[in-house]
């Protein structure tokens, strides 16, 4: 051994020659950067071909945040259309929440990532759908509650948004993590059909022409922090301002304690969450799901509650030294300590009401009400009444404490 050549232990785990650089977090490999970029994107191939998510000649959407998290989708699926010839056309389709010095300044990212990735770019707004602008919104209502109207607001702008593209299929940024995430909340809120639906990779739903899938579904949080460093994408870190969604941040604390412990928990947490939809009977009328479907991407539900705004790179570096020595090592894991007002008596399983799909008097967008939940939403606003409860799955739900991440995923 020399100098410049490594002890075999410190080699990277799979091409055996350079010096590892990486603990992977997924695995806790030691890896080199390249071997690193080459397992992500090929890990996300085989989810693509695993679960055939793209037809050749289609076109999809890819809804844009601006975010690492659709960044990087962007990015890895442009690398593997042209390395596997999918034969797909991607599109970018960023929804303009109106929220000022967020929105704004990350929809500059995406138009530059338009650039880059040489993709086309629709940006719809909801000011020009609903005539309100989330701004606006949280002027009237405050904070508590906005998390519900943003999340359905985002599920039909990017409806809407595909539709005017003439396209059927939106892939979403939604990660391992944020899955995790919403198995951990879906189970303390004992919501099986909601279980059921967060984890499947596709979503379509009688409610929708539009499909929705993640092709990031097993991908790490971190190893998308990795990557997105390792290319040096160009994204944008700062975390919405409105989004307080507190059970979904104990819900990810929860999960990043057990990462410390046990890498694969993550991976554990969405595998189990599989393998409880499997076993989970199909709803009344079929279980396609509704209009506020429990994975729809969109909505603030990854906000907030513990992600850095910027700083990410230098505290996962932190991290990655920090892990060796923290091997082993036991960590208590706190569970929330109060129950929620208003989710007594959610532990047991629903009984759903049969829906019979309809489109809304008003906007026509597909619904199982009269009016469909942005339109309702939208006359609570202008009337200067704004709405207390909305009906999800064909049941009333409070829009304030107690519903967070309900509209979602
Ligand atoms: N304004 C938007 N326009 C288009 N797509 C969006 C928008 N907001 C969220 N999405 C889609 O939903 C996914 C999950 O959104 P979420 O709000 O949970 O943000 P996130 O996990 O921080 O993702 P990202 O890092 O991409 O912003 C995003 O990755 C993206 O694909």
């Amino acid at each position: 051994m020399t100098a410049s050549n490594p002890p075999l232990s410190k080699l990277c785990a799979h091409c055996k020659t350079v010096r590892a650089q990486i603990l992977r977090p997924k695995t806790h490999e030691r890896l080199c950067k390249t071997c690193f970029t080459t397992v992500f994107e090929s890990e996300i191939h085989a989810t693509i071909t695993t679960h055939t998510l793209f037809q050749r000649g289609s076109r999809v959407a890819i809804g844009a945040s601006g975010g690492k998290d659709s960044t990087v989708l962007a990015s890895v699926l442009k690398t593997l259309n042209t390395r596997y010839d999918y034969g797909v056309e991607f599109v970018l389709l960023s929804i303009d929440e109106g929220i000022t010095g967020y929105r704004d300044d990350s929809l500059e990212t995406v138009k530059r990532n338009a650039v880059q990735y040489g993709m086309e770019l629709c940006i719809l707004g909801y000011r020009e759908l609903y005539g309100w602008s989330m701004d606006e919104v949280v002027a009237q209502i405050g904070k508590k509650g906005n998390c519900t109207y943003c999340g359905v607001f985002r599920r039909q702008a990017l409806d809407r948004g595909a539709a005017r593209l003439g396209i059927t299929h939106v892939v979403t940024g939604h990660n391992a993590d944020d899955i995790a995430e919403t198995v951990v909340m879906n189970l303390l809120r004992g919501d099986l059909p909601r279980l059921q639906r967060c984890t499947s990779i596709v979503t379509e739903s009688a409610s929708s022409p539009i499909a929705r899938s993640k092709p990031l579904k097993y991908a790490y949080e971190k190893e998308i922090v990795l990557y997105a460093h390792y290319k040096q994408l160009d994204y944008f870190t700062t975390e919405c301002i409105y989004s307080p969604e507190a059970f979904r941040g104990s819900a990810r604390s929860l999960i990043k304690s057990l990462e410390r412990v046990r890498p694969s928990a993550i991976l554990d947490i969405v595998r189990s969450g599989e393998a409880f939809a499997g076993m989970v009977a199909e709803r009344p009328g079929g279980g396609g799901g509704s209009e506020q479907s429990a994975e729809s991407g969109g909505g603030c539900g990854s906000g907030g509650g513990g992600r850095g705004a910027g700083g990410e790179m230098a505290d996962m570096e932190k991290e990655l030294v920090a892990a060796e020595a923290a091997k082993g090592l036991e960590t208590e894991i706190l569970m929330p300590g109060k129950r929620r007002k208003g989710l007594k008596g959610q532990q047991t399983p629903k009984v759903v009401k049969e829906q019979v799909m309809g489109n809304c008097r008003k906007c026509g967008y597909l619904t199982s009400q009269e009016f469909c939940q942005a339109c309702a939403l939208i006359e609570g606003l202008n009337k200067n009444r704004p709405r207390r409860m909305i009906e999800v799955d064909g049941e009333e739900v409070g829009l304030n404490g107690g519903v967070e991440g309900l509209s979602l995923r």
